[in-house]
């Protein structure tokens, strides 16, 4: 202890990524003290996102390795930094990977989650000063991810993306409003504000996709059209993604010389209301515009193009009264949505439970990557230690 304050923490396992695209490696490392604004939060279970699995192939960002990823999780306040007044230890929470200040005059408009006093950005370490709270048994620094960095038993994380949980949730289901769910249900809900009776066609039946589903369902939409490519998961999903509420399911390889989009256009009778391309494919985010309805067809892009390829929109298209908007975390304020998520899964109208498809324990982590890439998971736990379930 340092003038009575937090002392490094020892931890027996944090999964490790050496280099891109390598197996993670789970090693013994020390996660020092909070700093100020700042929390170290025992992770008790956390998931793997498509968006950990992009970061984790990028071989062309050199000097991000070793890195601990990690970004959708549910744990418990350890201890706290100077100046931290909002928790305190032993509070459940869930770490975000966007943060919210609360004070900027984007975080005050109702019409933005993006914070613009701390700017949402890659950044290998914290927030405020850049640096590590990770380092490896030699000593040797680890860098961070999205501010949050799961994969350890204890992570340190700046008070903006940290936001308190009611404790009735169990923990594998809060951990899904830490990224997956709340982006999904939050695009259709607050960015589309999906109408009852409306169409919504959605590219990617991961559980990103999945969540636009559940979140369009709650507003009553009258037909969810699920696209995927990937044909195991789509005979799998059929009778899973109908728990979703989708009614309409389309595998573009049966569709022969069909172009997605024309199939759309004859389901919905002349375009979606709403499409969200959920995947991180360019092509896919223009068949998503070309399926949407002239007049006031909105596509919504949440997927993650791995090298920012541009969109190659047609000019005299988007003439015809189409828009095109993207965004992070599905405009959900994490410090005041969240609690409005989870008081939807606590009031029954939020099933977050048939997300969970998998579990495992952080030592088995490199098989969650491998259901994710076989298409066979949508959401995979991954206990730190089973016996905290
Ligand atoms: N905007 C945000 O804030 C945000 C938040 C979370 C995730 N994401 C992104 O959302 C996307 C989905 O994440 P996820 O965790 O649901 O991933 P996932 O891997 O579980 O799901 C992706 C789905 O897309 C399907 N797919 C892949 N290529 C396809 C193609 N060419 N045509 C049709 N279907 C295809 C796959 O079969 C799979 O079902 C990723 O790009 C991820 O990075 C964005
Ligand atoms: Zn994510
Ligand atoms: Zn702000």
């Amino acid at each position: 202890m340092e003038n009575g304050g937090p002392a490094p923490i020892r931890c027996k396992a944090a999964a490790v990524c050496r280099a891109a695209g390598e197996p993670l490696v789970i090693e013994e490392i020390v996660v020092d003290p909070p700093k100020a604004h700042e929390v170290r939060v025992r992770i008790i279970c956390t998931s793997l996102c498509h968006s950990d699995v992009t970061f984790w192939r990028m071989k062309d960002f050199p000097g991000i390795f070793p890195r601990i990823f990690g970004h959708e999780a549910f744990g418990v306040v350890e201890s706290v930094g100077e100046h931290v007044d909002e928790f305190a230890a032993g509070d459940p929470v869930v770490p975000t990977f966007l943060g919210q200040c609360s004070d900027c005059v984007d975080c005050k408009s109702a019409r933005s989650n993006m914070c613009s006093k701390y700017r949402f950005a890659v950044r290998p370490g914290m927030l405020r000063d850049g640096t590590s709270r990770f380092s490896d048994a030699s000593g040797n620094p680890l860098h961070h991810f999205l501010g949050v960095s799961s994969f350890s038993e204890y992570t340190v994380v700046d008070v903006n993306h940290v936001v308190k949980i009611n404790p009735a949730i169990p923990p594998s289901l809060a951990c899904l409003l830490s990224c997956g769910a709340s982006t999904g249900v939050g695009a259709a809900w607050k960015l589309a504000k999906v109408e009852p009776g409306s169409s919504v066609a959605i590219f990617g039946l991961g559980a990103v996709g999945l969540a636009v589903a559940e979140g369009a369902r709650i507003c009553g939409a009258s037909k969810i059209i699920g696209v995927d490519l990937n044909p195991e998961k789509h005979e799998l999903g059929r009778p899973f993604c109908k728990k979703f509420g989708v009614t309409h399911f389309i595998n573009p390889k049966e569709l022969g010389e069909k172009p997605v989009s024309q199939e759309i256009l004859e389901i919905t009778d002349g375009g979606a209301d709403y499409c969200f391309e959920c995947i991180g494919l360019a092509a896919l985010m223009n068949d998503a515009f070309l399926s949407s309805r002239e007049g006031w067809g909105k596509t919504i892009i949440l997927g993650v193009e791995m090298h920012g390829a541009p969109l190659s929109i047609s000019s005299h298209q988007i003439l015809h009264g189409k828009s095109v908007i993207g965004s992070l975390f599905g405009g959900v304020k994490p410090k005041e949505d969240i609690p409005i998520l989870a008081d939807k899964y606590l009031n029954k109208e939020l099933e977050l439970e048939k997300f969970i498809t998998h579990e495992v324990e952080l030592t088995d982590i490199n098989k969650a990557f491998d259901l994710l890439h076989q298409g066979k998971s949508l959401r995979c736990t991954i206990w730190m230690d089973k016996d905290a379930k």
